[in-house]
């Protein structure tokens, strides 16, 4: 397997949080997590009629939230030359003349987002950007190649580049409720990492209840995860409201009772500016400041800065543009 000399990603200044270095797997705790859905559907019911965000801080936010982007391309039919137009994208997400009008010039996206076999290209066309390149690994989407492979295929993406690796649970563990099998593949996944921080992909659209969510999301944190990330985007249902709610509230907890802050990443199917100034808002009400930021969130997605770029554009010059004309690869 071809192996990059430790470049630029390695080298890279981390602008992720500190690691969570995870603990004993605690499983009364486990147990205990209750999820309310009644309630947290009320609660999340209320969100997108509010006006989160007043319409002159709006453009702010809109850049705040492309600074938290996992750009990503995780399609079969990926080829290089649509990898490097999308770190062409990362480095620059907002037409020049935009982002000298919005005063945000040399703003970028978080992180580009690819499969292994893309980590190369990505790793290159990223060279001194200061952009991580993070990839998929562990048999994305599924999670049910042999174990060993999916090891060897975090091994290989990391010694390929990647700064952070996007793993994917296995769901049989939570709808059996085998939460010891879960944290111990968690824990390995993480131990395979090394030095690249590690995001837990939950596929929450397949776990069956909020309560399961919840309880993932806490036996993730214990085995070491840096960040929990909702979805592959290949979930029938992907990033949700509740879930995202579940999901901070975990985060909030585990932060209570360990001071450690873990990351969140909702992922899958978010596509809009309006949706991404509510996500925000939610994450400040439930976290508060300090997750606003690359280093404890980040957006998965693959055209949601087509859609931001056109409100920029709009805020600048009162006009929008085509949406073809935002195109990401
Ligand atoms: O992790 C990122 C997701 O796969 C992207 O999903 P999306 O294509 O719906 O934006």
């Amino acid at each position: 397997m071809q192996t990059r000399k430790p470049t630029d990603q390695a080298q890279l200044p981390q602008a992720l949080a500190a690691r969570n270095d995870g603990i004993a797997l605690d499983l009364a705790w486990v147990r205990s997590v209750q999820a309310n859905t009644s309630s947290i559907e009320r609660r999340v019911a209320t969100l997108p009629g509010r006006r989160s965000v007043k319409k002159q801080y709006q453009a702010a936010w809109l850049c705040r939230a492309i600074s938290c982007i996992d750009l990503t391309t995780l399609a079969g039919d990926d080829t290089a030359g649509r990898v490097r137009r999308l770190c062409a994208k990362a480095r620059q997400p907002v037409r020049a003349d935009l982002l000298g009008a919005l005063g945000m010039e040399g703003l970028h996206v978080g992180a580009v987002c690819v499969y292994h076999d893309m980590v190369d290209t990505a790793v290159e066309a990223l060279a001194g950007s200061g952009i991580p390149v993070a990839a998929v690994s562990t048999g994305f989407p599924a999670g049910l190649s042999p174990f060993a492979l999916r090891l060897a295929e975090i091994e290989a993406s990391v010694a390929m580049g990647a700064a952070e690796i996007d793993i994917v649970i296995s769901r049989r563990h939570v709808l059996t409720g085998n939460w010891g099998a879960l944290y111990d593949e968690m824990a390995a996944f993480r131990a395979a990492c090394g030095p690249a921080h590690v995001k837990a992909i939950l596929a929450t659209g397949e776990l069956g209840s909020l309560r399961n969510v919840a309880r993932a999301s806490l036996v993730c944190m214990m085995a070491g995860a840096d960040f929990i990330k909702t979805s592959t985007g290949k979930e029938p249902v992907n990033a949700t409201l509740p879930v995202t709610l579940v999901m901070l509230r975990a985060i909030r907890d585990y932060y209570s009772q360990t001071g450690v802050k873990v990351g969140y990443k909702p992922a899958g199917g978010i596509s809009k500016a309006k949706d991404v100034l509510i996500y925000l808002s939610l994450i400040k009400e439930e976290l508060g400041d300090d997750w606003l930021d690359a280093a404890l969130f980040r957006f998965g997605a693959s055209s949601l800065l087509g859609d931001i770029e056109r409100q920029l554009e709009h805020h600048v010059s009162g006009a929008y543009s085509a949406g073809w004309r935002h195109a990401m690869g």
